[in-house]
């Protein structure tokens, strides 16, 4: 060794922060193992297909995301998930309802990052079981007969669990960012973009034609091998209304300039309303009246509202993850109506939606 070697090997310029490397089992090994299998690859397929069409205005029904805000217990999910899927039959002339099932939580500083980062809760950080549980979830409620709905938020967590999901979001602290950008060009299924956390629906709009355009980036293959990605484009992406920093952005007036925006791109002219986040200043008790408030616009014609997301568990509010015991069926993130309201605020959607008949249904 010289010299100069020594000093290089005494102070590596490599990996000075990282802790370590685990592996964990390939896109490919986790789905041989939890195949989605044909029947339930034809509900994907045919969910998506409504849910574009939706998005397009060719089919006049609202689509619904609603579910909790991050699904940390995956017996309490499948529970909302059985009272939710007669619900999504009963209104399915009117509503498209896709159940949230959100594993990734981007974070405004740090906190729990879901249940792939850590399904334990714990800071154990056991990642296979979490892309395990949360695929095998996903296989579950799908067999309940809903579509489900997730944020994307790890540039190649998506290979693990995206051939079940039929409608996926990118969040506000992303919707800038050109690595989901790209990601949602390779998608197979419709992507809202919600806009910026100070209310810039501008940087939506961005993404939205960003991620229809074709893409050339770094990822990982269905093995796990470093691999340069080329996308077709992903043309079924949208822009979500959730508010901002400034107040709240659902209003007709604010839906318009949304509109206005959107209007300068040849994208369909529609939006989704997030009843949550900065719209409802994350009180689930305003987010029923902010449902409300969209089912009368809905009522009175309003034609730019493709869609709604509410967050939505068994009992109302919020807990800390770290609460012992936790209490079943209540959410460990943002607050959420519960069951009731939820039932009340679906129907109040349905009905506002009713004078409108679905070629689909
Ligand atoms: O939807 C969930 C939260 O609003 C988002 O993850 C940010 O949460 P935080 O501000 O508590 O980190
Ligand atoms: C994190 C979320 O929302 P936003 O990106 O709007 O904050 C969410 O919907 O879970």
């Amino acid at each position: 060794m010289t010299t100069s070697d020594q000093i290089l090997d005494a102070a590596s310029t490599s990996d000075r922060r990282i802790r370590s490397f685990r592996a964990i089992p390939s896109p490919d090994t986790l789905r041989s193992e939890l195949p989605l299998t044909a029947r339930r690859a034809v509900a994907v397929a045919r969910d998506r297909e409504e849910i574009a069409e939706i998005l397009a205005g060719r089919d006049n029904r609202l689509l619904v995301v609603v579910g909790p805000c991050s699904v940390h217990d995956p017996i309490a999910a499948i529970d909302y998930a059985r009272r939710l899927a007669p619900l999504a039959t009963e209104y399915a002339g009117t509503l498209k309802i896709v159940m949230r099932v959100y594993f990734e939580k981007p974070r405004t500083t740090v906190g729990w990052k879901g249940l792939i980062n850590d399904p334990g809760m714990d800071g154990t950080f056991d990642v296979e079981r979490g892309l395990r549980t949360a695929r095998s979830l996903l296989l579950d409620i799908i067999d309940l007969g809903l579509p489900v709905g997730c944020e994307f938020l790890e540039p190649t967590s998506p290979q693990y669990i995206a051939d079940a999901v039929a409608w996926g979001a990118i969040g506000a602290r992303t919707t800038e960012s050109q690595v989901h950008r790209q990601l949602a060009s390779g998608l197979s299924m419709p992507v809202g973009f919600k806009n910026g956390t100070d209310g810039n629906v501008q940087v939506a709009v961005d993404g939205v034609n960003a991620a229809a355009a074709q893409h050339v980036f770094f990822g990982v293959d269905d093995f796990g091998k470093g691999a340069v990605v080329e996308t077709a484009g992903n043309e079924d992406c949208h822009v979500i209304l959730r508010g901002g920093t400034a107040g709240p952005n659902y209003d007709a007036e604010s839906i318009a300039e949304a509109v206005a925006v959107i209007a300068k791109t040849s994208l369909p002219q529609r939006v989704m309303v997030d009843c949550s986040h900065a719209n409802s200043g994350k009180d689930h008790v305003r987010q029923a009246v902010v449902a409300g408030e969209i089912a009368d616009l809905l009522a009175s014609g309003n034609t730019s509202i493709s869609g709604v997301m509410l967050e939505s568990f068994l009992e109302a509010g919020a807990q800390s993850p770290d609460a012992q015991p936790l209490v079943y069926g209540k959410s460990v993130t943002d607050k959420c109506m519960d069951w009731a309201a939820t039932t009340v605020v679906l129907a109040r959607l349905a009905q506002a939606n009713r004078t409108i008949t679905s070629p689909v249904a």
